[in-house]
Order: C-alpha cells, then structure tokens, then sequence
C-alpha cells in the first residue's frame, strides 16, 4: 500500500474561511467539472506543500428536494433526527462510501468539511489531472486502440473487485465516471453519489464506523431506477404488467420484458424480477466495454424516436430487457475485425472479445459473468466426434499483455492479504504446538 492509501479521512466540522477563492486551507482555481448534485473545481492545499486536489463543493439541499422535505415531513421520523434533503442524503451516502475505499482505482477522498452553520459541505479528493476518458469521436467511431481499452477495462474490473469485496455496489459505472491520472497511466472510478452498501451477513454492524447505514442504504433504494438510462441493467428497468399498461403510446404494446424471451434457445428474461445485486455493475461495465470498442452504446433510442422523452427511455428499457446487441464488423481505433455477433473462429481476437462481452450482458443477473469468471483462465475444447476435448486453457483476455499472471493475480487480489495472514496464523499456531510439544510448557 502506498502512502495514499494508508491516509485517513479527516472530517472537519467548522469552515473558518470561505472567501471567494479559499475554502479553509484549500485555494480555488479552475472548475473541472459540474455535475447534479454540485461543482468541482481543482484546489491547492496550501497545508500540504500546494499538494492539488479535486473540492466538490455540495449544497446541503436544492429546490427540488423542497417538495420532497415537505412530503416527508408529515411521515413518521424514526429517530427524531430532522430528515435529510434528497441531496444531503446522496453526499452522506457518498461520503460514508469513499471514507472506507482504499484502492488504486477507486478516487480518494480526503478531507470533508462539514460544517452545520454553513448551507454547503466540501469533499477533498485526490485530483484526477487525466480527466475522463474520451471514448468516441464526433462520427461515433471508437478513439482508443484495442490495447489501451484492456487496460482501462482492467483497471475498472480491479476497482470493482475490490468495491464488491467490501459490500459497495458503485451502480453508475460509465466512461464518464472513469477518470485517468495525470500521466494517463491509471484509470481511477468516481462518483460514489448513488452507491449501495450492503454490511456483511455475519456482522450486525458496520465497519462504516459511526454510521447509521441501514437509515442510509435501506434495501428499498436498491429497487430504484436510478443511473444512467444506456447503462441500466434489465434487472433495473424491468417492468412490471401494470407500469406496461399504463405507458401512454401505441408502441410500449411491444412490451415483453415480463414474459419469458428465448433467444438461440437460452431464456434470457427470468418471469420474476431478479434481485438487484452488484451484477447489475457487471451490466455497466459490459456496457462500457463496448462503448469502448465501438464508438456507442449497444442500445439506443432510434433516431427516429419521437419527442417524448418519456417514450423514448421507454423504449430503451424494452431494447435493453428484451432485444439482442449487435456489432460492428471492425472494433477499436486499431480497426480490428469482429467477426460480426456469432463469431466462427475461437482463436480470433474478435471471437474472444464478443465472447467476454456475451457472458457479460447476460439479460439474466443469474448467468452473467462475475468478476472472479473475468479473472480466470478460459477452458477451449474442441468438439471431437463423441466427446468434448480440452484443448488448451487460455489466459483471460484481460491479462493478455500482464508479465507474470500469476503474481499479477495474487498481488491484485483483495483477499490476497487475508490469504496471507491465514497462512502466517496456521505456521505460527504449528510453530506453537511444536513448542509445547518440545518444551512442556502449559498453555493458559
Ligand atoms: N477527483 C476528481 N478529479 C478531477 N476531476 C473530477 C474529480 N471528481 C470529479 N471530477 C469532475 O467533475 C465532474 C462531476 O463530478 P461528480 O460526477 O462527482 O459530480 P456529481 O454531481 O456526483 O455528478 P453526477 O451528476 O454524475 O451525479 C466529473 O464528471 C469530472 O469531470
């Protein structure tokens, strides 16, 4: 770990200075970055030898959350806590989420200055100088060469690793949240603002020290159709038999994301609604994948689509429960033949990638691939006259231009180190038995 990653956050309660261009210790330059719930602008932290960092800079509440506070307010409050704005709500989930991350390629938080007399609260990050990736030109055609989209994709698969392992499902995951660093070496995910936690079974309570995560993360949230529309897994935008009768236009009768689809013989759309689990971030991040490869999405509202926006991300969450992706006959800036959607040669490139992003974009949670299945090697057999024969085990795509796997694999693990101890407490604890043995010595 480097010293990044052993830093804890600091909370600050109290905002001592905030002219125009100082927030405490931090002085402001350029904005980098605007988004729903506040501003980011790039700062130097003047107690940190000028060290630059990331401000987002958060209202506590906007005008729409009014209505809802209104709402609320004449609901039951449990703890007699006065309820949260929908924005305040989403900065504390965020904040709670990053303060726990300490990852490589995960964004780290700093400093949070929280203080009650002030209508804003500031998260200071770890500033990401690369920006967000640029993925496709103004024609729609892929801008990264097949190489650099692994890395990415790599980089996002470990950061996702690692956020699983500790309960976190990100649920936004898109190439607009993925940012590079200065020297475009790293890919790093951000924006943590709708991410779920779900606390380990075995503990009734969380390692999110001093948060009150269920009021936070309740189970319900996770049922929300909330992300971003291209990105949404069929499990998120499924549909019930009532929400299809009541869609007000003529084409929604197309429906059929509540009844069993079969393509090439496999069901793909389960009768009941799947949990919504951290697959549905395995969803986000086949999605961008080939957002990658391609230059778009792999489903749209056709140009044709009329102005109703209502309609038309209606008729994007029918494509994405009901309809098959396609491909284009080349991917990447590198231009590299696919194979079309049914590749036939298993040793292509093309077959390997469409592949990878079939087990992917499974429209069943169930059968979609998990990020342990992207890790390891894949088993080809050759289909002999009465038997399947295993003809070579192949290491997984993602790790094609990695030195040593192996090492790779066991140094990116995020139960490496609980393996490790494990190990060291089994030898330690045979090292003492072998001394009782050999000494006598009684054990209290
Ligand atoms: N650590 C960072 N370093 C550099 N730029 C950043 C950083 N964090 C955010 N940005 C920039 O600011 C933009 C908005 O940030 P962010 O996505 O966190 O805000 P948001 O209000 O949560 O956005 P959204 O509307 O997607 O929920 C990002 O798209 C990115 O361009």
């Amino acid at each position: 770990m480097n010293q990044l990653e052993t830093q804890s956050v600091e909370i600050t309660s109290q905002l001592t200075t905030n002219r125009h261009r100082r927030v405490n210790q931090y002085i402001r330059s350029r904005k980098v970055g605007k988004g729903q719930h506040g501003e980011v602008f790039l700062c130097t932290d003047e107690s940190n030898h000028g060290r630059q960092v990331a401000l987002k800079i958060v209202k506590r509440s906007n005008p729409r959350d009014r209505i809802k506070l209104l709402r609320r307010n004449h609901q039951q409050n449990p703890g007699g806590l006065p309820p949260l704005s929908s924005t305040e709500h989403s900065v504390r989930k965020e904040i709670t989420v990053m303060k726990k991350c300490r990852h490589g390629n995960i964004v780290r938080l700093f400093e949070v200055i929280d203080d009650p007399q002030q209508d804003k609260i500031f998260l200071a990050m770890e500033f990401l100088a690369g920006g967000p990736i640029q993925w496709s030109n103004t024609q729609h055609q892929p801008v990264l060469s097949i190489q650099q989209t692994r890395r990415i994709i790599r980089d996002v698969i470990l950061g996702l690793e690692y956020l699983h392992h500790e309960g976190i499902i990100h649920r936004d995951i898109k190439p607009a949240n993925l940012l590079w660093t200065h020297d475009r070496t790293i890919v790093k995910i951000i924006d943590f603002g709708i991410s779920h936690f779900i606390p380990p079974i075995t503990s009734t309570k969380s390692h999110m020290e001093g948060d009150s995560y269920p009021d936070l993360f309740p189970e319900s949230d996770l049922l929300r159709r909330i992300g971003t529309p291209s990105f949404l897994a069929p499990e998120i935008v499924w549909f019930s038999d009532d929400r299809k009768r009541t869609c007000p236009t003529t084409s929604c009768d197309t429906l059929t994301s509540n009844t069993l689809t079969i393509h090439d013989g496999i069901t793909v759309m389960p009768l009941q609604r799947p949990p919504i689990t951290k697959a549905i971030d395995i969803w986000s991040l086949a999605v961008t994948f080939y957002c990658l490869l391609f230059g778009h999405t792999p489903f749209s509202v056709p140009a044709s689509a009329n102005e109703n926006a209502y309609h038309n991300e209606f008729v994007l969450y029918n494509q994405i429960c009901t309809q098959d992706w396609f491909v284009d006959e080349t991917m990447g800036a590198d231009r590299m033949t696919t194979g079309g959607r049914h590749p036939k040669d298993p040793t292509s490139d093309g077959f390997i990638i469409v592949d990878l992003l079939d087990r992917m974009l499974r429209k069943n949670p169930r059968d979609r691939a998990t990020i342990p299945e992207l890790k390891v090697s894949d088993d080809i057999y050759l289909f002999g006259p009465s038997n399947l024969h295993l003809l070579c085990q192949r290491n997984p795509w993602i790790l094609r231009d990695i030195a040593n796997p192996k090492e790779w694999l066991h140094r990116t693990s995020p139960t490496a180190n609980e393996i490790t101890i494990c190990r060291w407490m089994k030898k330690a604890s045979k090292r003492f038995s072998d001394l009782l043995s050999t000494h006598r010595v009684r054990a209290y």
